[in-house]
């Protein structure tokens, strides 16, 4: 139990303890803290009380990003954690500690990680058939390599931006249904509601990672927006996927949720038929139940669970190195969109409103298909965590602002 009061009934209780980077108006710097309830510990601070000039982890705790901690490996991060839960925890350390703490209501946050390379899977069964039947009416809704990898593409790492930052619509090429072709703003922008997975541990070039070395690699979770332009992806994708129609942004969490964090959420992933290769069969293979919520200008249009996503994180870690490429610390892969097999399951707007044909009605009664300029859409996604108690992962928002 902690001494934190606004931490005793939260989904940001000892049990979760996401990090982020934040500034006060007192100390304009960025640095790491960590979220208790609703305050922020501030880990630059707790490093620097320690009196340890120069050990690696503790120079890592005061940096500006969580890039060097996630560097240091899963035994730090344990460490770290159990440090932290341990000093939140005994009332003799609230003394020492208080003044280490800020309202969250008080901080600004910041990116928490400078973002490498940002990878785009493919792996909800559910938004795959449904956009394939949408995109490829006359060909089979999955294709042939799906079942085999998980399919997905390189994004644009320079364009990750955390929870807040405004999505300015994008302009560019379409096809109209007369079939001329156009320039201009995105007629219909789209989100994608994903779960991102960020690497700490690097490897070397030429040395894959294996499906079993997950936790190895992986330092947290984050909720990922893919803002999407369906109008200028539909017309620009063939034959080497997406492009400018996702590359304008992707929102990511101000907090990343530690995989320490997700532990009691793990749970058995789908079986797959066929049999995948053996660079793909994991010893354990699981994934997490975590209950996202999409809602658009204040009204909840979906609840996409990401407990029956056919690839887990693990896959595509193996899958995206088993070329050789390297991965380096602040790698973002995310899950792609994720769906469920009911119509209130579906983490894109396209998928709702079936192409734009099926309105959804909002609280306030007004209808979309799209996005409008001045729309909000905000990520929410809960999981349980130790002794049946709820962890929050998110939020993830953005509003669209006209080009
Ligand atoms: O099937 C297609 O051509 C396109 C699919 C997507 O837009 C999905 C994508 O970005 C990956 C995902 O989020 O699932
Ligand atoms: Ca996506
Ligand atoms: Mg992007």
């Amino acid at each position: 139990m902690t001494w934190v009061a606004s931490a005793v009934d939260s989904r940001y209780g000892v049990e979760n303890l996401p990090y982020g980077v934040f500034s006060t108006p007192n100390d304009s710097a960025a640095r790491l803290g960590v979220r208790i309830g609703d305050e922020v510990l501030d880990l630059r601070r707790v490093a620097e009380s320690g009196q340890c000039a120069t050990c690696p982890t503790c120079s890592a705790l005061r940096a500006p990003t969580l890039n060097a901690f996630m560097a240091r490996g899963r035994e730090v991060w344990s460490t770290v954690r159990g440090q932290v839960q341990s000093v939140l925890t005994d009332p003799g350390m609230e003394p020492h500690i208080r003044p280490m703490m800020t309202p969250l209501a008080k901080v600004t946050m910041h990116a928490p990680f400078l973002v490498a390379d940002y990878v785009d899977f493919y792996s909800s069964e559910h938004h795959a058939t449904n956009l394939g039947r949408m995109f490829r009416p006359d060909s089979e809704a999955l294709l042939p390599n799906w079942k085999h990898l998980p399919v997905g593409y390189h994004g644009r790492a320079g364009t990750v931006v955390p929870s807040g930052t405004p999505i300015v619509r994008p302009q560019g090429q379409r096809r109209t249904p007369d079939g001329e072709i156009v320039f201009g703003p995105s007629a219909r922008l789209d989100i994608e509601a994903e779960v991102g997975f960020v690497v700490g541990v690097p490897t070397v070039l030429g040395h894959p990672a294996g499906v079993d070395e997950f936790r190895e690699h992986v330092f947290g979770a984050v909720l990922v927006n893919d803002w999407s332009a369906r109008d200028i992806q539909a017309w620009e994708y063939v034959p080497l996927g997406p492009f400018l129609g996702k590359s304008f942004a992707t929102s990511v969490s101000q907090w990343v949720t530690p995989l320490d964090a997700l532990d009691d959420a793990e749970i058995t992933a789908p079986v797959q038929d066929p049999e995948v290769l053996p660079y793909l069969i994991e010893k354990d293979r699981y994934g997490y139940d975590l209950r996202l919520s999409v809602k658009w200008n204040g009204t909840e249009v979906s609840r996409p669970p990401f407990a029956d996503m056919y690839w887990t994180p693990a896959q595509q870690l193996a899958h995206m190195t088993v070329n050789g490429a390297g991965l380096r610390t602040g790698d973002l892969y995310a899950s792609g969109t994720v769906s469920g097999p009911a119509a209130h399951q579906r983490g894109s707007f396209i998928e709702l409103t079936w192409g734009g044909k099926e309105p959804v009605t909002l609280g306030d009664g007004a209808t979309r298909t799209f996005l409008e300029d001045g729309d909000t859409v905000e990520l929410n996604a809960t999981a349980m965590g130790t002794e049946g108690r709820m962890i929050g992962l998110g939020e993830v928002v953005g509003t669209v602002h006209s080009h």
